[in-house]
Formats: structure tokens, C-alpha cells, sequence
């Protein structure tokens, strides 16, 4: 199973390169590099004594930048977020009916973030357009210093790996990435962020990830879609393509790997 660039007409989520409108990807890389930057001051300034306030700082403070810049230079757009979900209005319900939404994380891997040395939580901003699916995004990872954007090429490294390295989360491994391992000799990494174990296995560190039990929209958009835009799978674990501005913004799982081992792991993590 290959999951190319495609269009809603294929069911992959993301357009083809060329639907992207270039201003929009420098957009969304000059918010979540602008956002990482913030984050990093804010690590500065409070230090890492109160967990709580610095996860809360950040959060909120990265989330207000980010809303800012879109209201002020994108105004006619709709923006899905972790803060203000279920509100009327711009940053709210009106997304239904909008042609162009902002998926925005401010903040993933808020734990991580909260705990020193450690860099892998990250900054999403995808852009979704009505007909399209996902057609521009940048994740920022500002603790390793590198914002990845769909406009660039991660290539797949040309060999597959005897025994594949599968990025799950630290604090919550789900059961179907345990199946995997055991069924293909995989070795599980743990790591926070789901932005940054799928930077991961786009730079080639892992080779997969495997999540499962619950996740939201802002949690996957922006990564999907630079993942598959350089030619990665990515899709539900059961196969089914990813949706994004749907109703319900809950998407609970995720399979993101180099194409060839899209097969055995989707036929692992289902137990077949
Ligand atoms: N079972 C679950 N339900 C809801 N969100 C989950 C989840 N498991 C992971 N997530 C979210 O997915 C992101 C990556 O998680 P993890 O590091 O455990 O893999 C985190 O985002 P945030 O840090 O933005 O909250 C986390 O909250
Ligand atoms: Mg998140």
C-alpha cells in the first residue's frame, strides 16, 4: 500500500504539491517556528520548578500567537485548536462551513515540554481546504532547532530495516503496537509528542509509529501531512484514510511508516 500525495478524490488527506499555495506553507513554517521560539523563552523564563505553570504558560501563550497571527494576516479563515474547540465563531463552530481551517496544536508533547532536556514536543500548523484535505503545514520542533514543512522532501531511506524500530508514546503504549512488535521482531521506542515521533520516522530515526486509545485532529494533521507529502503512509490502523475538519475533531489512532512496511504492520497491529 502506497500512499502518494493524492486528493479527496483518492481518500488520501493531503492535495497534490502543486494545489499548495507556496505563501500559505511559508505561513504556517513562520508560525510554528515563531511559536517554538516563544516556547523556548518561556522554558527560560520559568524554569522548570512548577510543571504545571510551565505547561499551562506555554500552552496558552503559544495558542494566543498563533490565533493572532491567523486573525490578523489570514482574517477570512476558520482555525480548529485545542483551545476554544466547542465555541461559536471563528475559532469554533464556523470551521464546518469554511472553505480554508487552520489545524493548530500549540503545544504537543506538553509533558515532555515540561520536563528539562528533554525536546520532543513540537508546534503544528496544518491548513485544510474544502475539497483538497490537508494542502499546506509545518512542524516545528524548537528544542532539536528544525521546523520540517510540506514543501520540502524527507525522503524514504531505499532500504528496509531487518527489524524495525516502531516510535510509541512514553506514557501510553497502545496494545496493538506491542502486537507488532512481537509479530515482526520490531523494537518499540518510546518518545513524547506525536509530532515528533513522526519527525522520526521522516528523518529516518524510526521507522514507523503506532498510536492508538485517542488522539484529536491538531495532534496528527500537521505531521501527516508532511509525512505524506514526501511520499510516507499514513493513515487510521485499520488502513482507512485520516479525515481532518470532520465534526467531531476526535481521531484516536494513527499508523505512520515507510510504504513497504505499511502491509505487515497494518496486518500485525490487527492481529491477522
Ligand atoms: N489516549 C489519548 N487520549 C487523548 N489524547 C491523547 C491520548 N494519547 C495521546 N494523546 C495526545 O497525543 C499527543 C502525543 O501523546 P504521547 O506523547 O503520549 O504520544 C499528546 O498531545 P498534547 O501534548 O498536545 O496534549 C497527547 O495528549
Ligand atoms: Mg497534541
Amino acid at each position: 500500500m502506497h500512499d502518494a500525495p493524492g486528493s479527496a478524490a483518492t481518500g488520501a488527506p493531503t492535495a497534490a504539491p502543486e494545489a499548495a499555495d507556496p505563501a500559505d506553507v511559508a505561513f504556517a513554517a513562520e508560525l510554528a517556528g515563531g511559536a517554538g521560539e516563544l516556547l523556548l523563552q518561556i522554558r527560560a523564563e520559568l524554569g522548570f520548578g512548577d510543571a504545571r505553570a510551565l505547561k499551562s504558560a506555554g500552552d496558552l501563550r503559544a495558542n494566543d500567537f498563533l490565533l493572532g497571527r491567523v486573525a490578523a494576516e489570514r482574517p477570512g479563515d476558520a482555525v480548529l485548536s485545542e483551545e476554544g474547540k466547542g465555541e461559536a465563531g471563528r475559532v469554533g463552530t464556523e470551521r464546518l462551513d469554511a472553505d480554508r481551517v487552520w489545524i493548530i496544536d500549540p503545544l504537543d508533547g506538553t509533558r515532555e515540554y515540561s520536563e528539562e532536556g528533554r525536546d520532543d514536543w513540537a508546534v503544528h500548523v496544518a491548513l485544510w481546504q474544502r475539497g483538497l484535505g490537508l494542502t499546506a503545514a509545518a512542524v516545528a520542533l524548537p528544542a532539536q532547532g528544525v521546523t520540517l514543512r510540506t514543501d520540502r522532501v524527507y525522503p524514504v531511506p531505499a532500504e528496509r530495516p531487518a527489524k524495525p524500530r516502531i516510535a510509541v508514546s512514553r506514557t501510553r503504549p497502545p496494545a496493538e503496537a506491542v502486537a507488532a512488535e512481537a509479530a515482526l521482531g520490531a523494537e518499540l521506542v518510546p518518545m513524547g509528542s506525536a509530532g515528533a515521533k513522526v519527525m522520526a520516522v521522516v528523518a529516518g530515526t524510526v521507522d514507523a509509529y503506532v498510536h492508538a486509545g485517542g488522539q484529536f485532529e491538531w495532534d496528527s494533521a500537521a505531521p501527516v501531512a508532511v509525512a505524506l507529502a514526501s511520499g510516507w503512509h499514513a493513515t487510521r490502523i485499520d488502513g482507512a484514510p485520516l479525515r481532518y475538519n470532520e465534526s467531531d475533531p476526535y481521531l484516536p489512532d494513527l499508523l505512520v511508516c515507510r510504504p513497504d512496511l505499511a502491509e505487515p504492520l497494518l496486518a500485525a497491529v490487527n492481529g491477522h
